[in-house]
Formats: C-alpha cells, structure tokens, sequence
C-alpha cells in the first residue's frame, strides 16, 4: 500500500510561513513554547498562528521542561491540537500534563551513540501503556538546547517494527527527505532548521522544497514496494 508521509513543519513564529507551509501541504505546524530557542513564541502570538491554520491540519505546541500550570496557561490562551514533550520530562508529567490540559501528545526521544533497537522499542511500549493520549514517538538526535539543533542520527537504530509509528527528525531538509523516507520508513517527518535561511528565521523556498521532497520520496518509496 501507497504510504503518503505526513509532514510538520516546526518553528514557525510568522503567519506567512504558517500560509506558505499550510498551502504547500504541511499535516501539522510547530510552535515553540521554549523560551530559550530562537523559534519561541509567545501565547499571544501563537493564537494569531493558529488563527491561520485550516481545519484538518494539526497544531502542535512544543514543550521543554514546562510544568503543568505553564502548559495549562498557554493551551487555554491558544488552541493548540497536540502537545510535542522535547525535554527531560518523566513518563509520568508528560501523562499528568496531556490528562490536565485534555490534549494528545507526542514524546520526543533524543537518541544518542550507545542507545539500541530494545530501547527504542521499550520507550515507546512504556509510553503507549501508561497513556491513551499518548500519540506516537518522535525521534530527534541528541544535541544541546533540546532541539532544532539540524543534526541527524543514526536512522539504523530504528526498529523495522517501529518506524511506520514514528515521527522522524533532527537535521531533515530538501536534500535528505528521500534518503530517510526510503530506508527509514516513517509514519511522519518533522523539520525545523532544515527549512530556515538562518536560525529561527523559515524560508518558504525550503518550506516548499521539503515539502516537495516529501512528496517525492513517497512515490519512490511506493514504486520500491511494487
Ligand atoms: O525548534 C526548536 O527550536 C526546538 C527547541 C527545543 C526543542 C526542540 C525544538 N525543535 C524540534 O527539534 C527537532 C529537530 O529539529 P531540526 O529539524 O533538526 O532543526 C524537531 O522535532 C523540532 O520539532
């Protein structure tokens, strides 16, 4: 069967980026509820992103370490669909936090030199049992500041079994979208600075050419399978 890779474009902080990415074909937008990344937006403008987003396509609220009052806040201030946890939350609050504010989430493993296939495997199974909010796993590489750091790990740690469940990413663009869709397999894919022309600042050229990308991949993906 035809897979079609579903595609979030993280970071955005304008809403003509929100417009290029939504129109381009981008499933989910991402916005940074971390104040120390150069992608951080504010409640308020989050609500004026959203406000551009179409229905059907998901927003996704991104969290470092907040606690359960600061996701509580922003998620009543803008609506947000999913929660994306990118910090060293515990199974635990992320679970406490998705049950409060009554929304899905995503769990962000960073995943370092050293971490196997059963890790992996163990991560999401612990996840999947502790919450029915839990919506899937992403995996990012490790890299200091938690994330957007446009750096790639080692896709051959990705369990065959896991990928169709996963959400791809650390360092993706335009020019290794294929690459990973055909050996990884993902269920989606994530970028952030992959599609920027410098950090926090999106490029709707690369929004498009990612998202294109993507695209491609699928259908080479598909011709692979026949
Ligand atoms: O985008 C950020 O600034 C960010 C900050 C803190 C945690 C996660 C962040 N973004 C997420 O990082 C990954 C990988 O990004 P990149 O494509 O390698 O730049 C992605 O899932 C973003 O959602």
């Amino acid at each position: 069967m035809n897979h079609r890779t579903r595609i979030k474009i993280c970071g955005l902080s304008r809403t003509q980026d929100v417009q290029v990415a939504v129109d381009a074909g981008a499933d989910a937008i991402g916005l940074v509820f971390y104040s120390r990344s150069p992608r951080h937006v504010t409640p308020d403008t989050a609500r004026k992103l959203i406000a551009a987003v179409p229905p059907y396509v998901t927003s996704v609220g991104l969290f470092v370490n907040a606690s359960e009052s600061e996701v509580a806040d922003i998620v009543a201030a803008a609506p947000i669909s999913l929660i994306q946890f990118h910090g060293d939350e515990t199974l635990e609050q992320c679970c406490s936090i998705a049950a409060r504010v009554n929304r899905p989430f995503t769990r962000a493993l960073r995943v370092q030199p050293g971490m196997t296939e059963e890790d992996l495997l163990k991560y999401e199974h612990d996840y999947r049992a502790a919450s029915s909010l839990f919506a899937g796993l992403l995996l990012d590489a490790f890299v200091d500041g938690y994330g957007g750091g446009g750096k790639v790990f080692d896709w051959s740690l990705i369990p065959k079994e896991l990928a169709p469940r996963v959400v791809l990413s650390g360092g993706l663009s335009a020019q290794n979208a294929a690459d990973a869709i055909v050996r990884v397999r993902p269920y989606a894919v994530d970028v952030s600075s992959g599609v920027e022309l410098s950090k926090g600042m999106k490029d709707p050229a690369r929004i498009r050419a990612f998202i294109e990308a993507v695209r491609l991949a699928d259908t080479i993906a598909a011709s692979l399978n026949e």
